[in-house]
């Protein structure tokens, strides 16, 4: 059987994303940006790669962009995620069929060639992300990565770094010296039954603070929250403080098709139903959703 008719088998107890969700009750801006969202496959098509560490469900990019429209969004953000490794076909093949509606952030090894970066430059990449959840990858060393950013730098690309709250102490100068934008993935995963002024969002809140190169992504309720949907509730006061404190640095996005959850899988109109209770009034969720992304991701369109 060849690479690309491979069939493959999901993961024990995988937890397929949400067929027909409901209408959101909340309205998004013209405009806005889901800016964290995946493609896994279809495996017959983007084989999954040997190296990863779970096997998803399909989520082809007609499936993403079916979802982007029903939920009253215009554009999309593609993260690589790491069951594809750092073959970034899917996440290329999906941006380049948006009609400039997509934008991607790829994954690649430390021995990705300068025309493997052109080749990403030139079709809608515009970051590399990091990884250092070890479920999920074998962590790169900082040292390696910071010679990634050196060789990136050229294109005006910035960095999506994804962690979990108890390794920030560990990689903070990392990232605080990292020398392009950087953008955290679900404000680096605080355990939100703490307290939001407690030591361990303090640290991230006093990245932020510190470095104004740092943006968090206020994704995740479906992942964070402790308290449950469809309300979520333990997760809003960690992502308003965030979306206050910050309002220019911050980005919002479905984490479609919601890879690795365990406990339940969200329909995604509660997620968008979220945004105004943690961007309260109509200037913030223009930023969130409109300004911030286009200013990363579409520069050009901005003036
Ligand atoms: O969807 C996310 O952002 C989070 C993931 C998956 C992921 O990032 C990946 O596979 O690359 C997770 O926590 O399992």
């Amino acid at each position: 059987m060849s690479a690309a008719s491979e069939i493959f088998e999901k993961t024990p107890g995988w937890l397929d994303w949400f067929e027909g969700p409901s209408k959101p009750k909340f309205t998004p801006p013209p405009g806005a940006v889901d800016a964290h969202c995946h493609v896994f496959g279809p495996g017959h098509e983007f084989p999954f790669a040997p190296e990863r560490k779970y096997t998803p469900c399909d989520a082809s990019k007609a499936q993403l962009y079916a979802l982007r429209d029903h939920l009253g969004f215009s554009r999309n953000v593609l993260v690589q995620a790491t069951c594809h490794g750092a073959d970034n076909s899917a996440t290329v093949d999906a941006v380049m069929s948006s009609g400039g509606k997509a934008k991607g952030i790829a994954s690649v090894k430390p021995s990705v060639t300068d025309e493997e970066l052109d080749y990403l430059n030139a079709n809608g990449v515009k970051g590399v992300r990091f990884n250092f959840v070890k479920r999920l990858v074998d962590p790169l060393p900082p040292p390696v990565l910071a010679e990634l950013v050196e060789r990136i730098n050229k294109f005006g690309w910035h960095i999506v770094i994804y962690f979990e709250a108890p390794d920030l102490p560990e990689l903070y100068d990392f990232i605080s010296g990292i020398s392009t934008t950087v953008v955290v993935d679900h404000m680096g995963r605080p355990d939100v039954t703490k307290d939001v002024d407690g030591p361990e969002f303090s640290l991230f809140q006093k990245l932020l603070e510190e470095n104004k190169h740092i943006w968090s992504k206020v994704t995740c309720p479906e992942r964070l929250s402790k308290s449950g949907p469809p309300t979520y509730d333990d997760f809003v006061p960690f992502a308003r403080r965030i979306v206050e404190r910050f309002p220019t640095r911050v980005l919002w996005g479905t984490d479609w098709p919601h890879p690795n959850l365990k406990s339940h899988m969200p329909d995604d109109a509660w997620l968008v139903d979220m945004i105004p209770r943690i961007a309260p009034s109509e200037a913030l969720q223009q930023k969130l959703l409109v300004d911030n992304p286009m200013r990363l991701y579409w520069p050009e369109e901005c003036n």
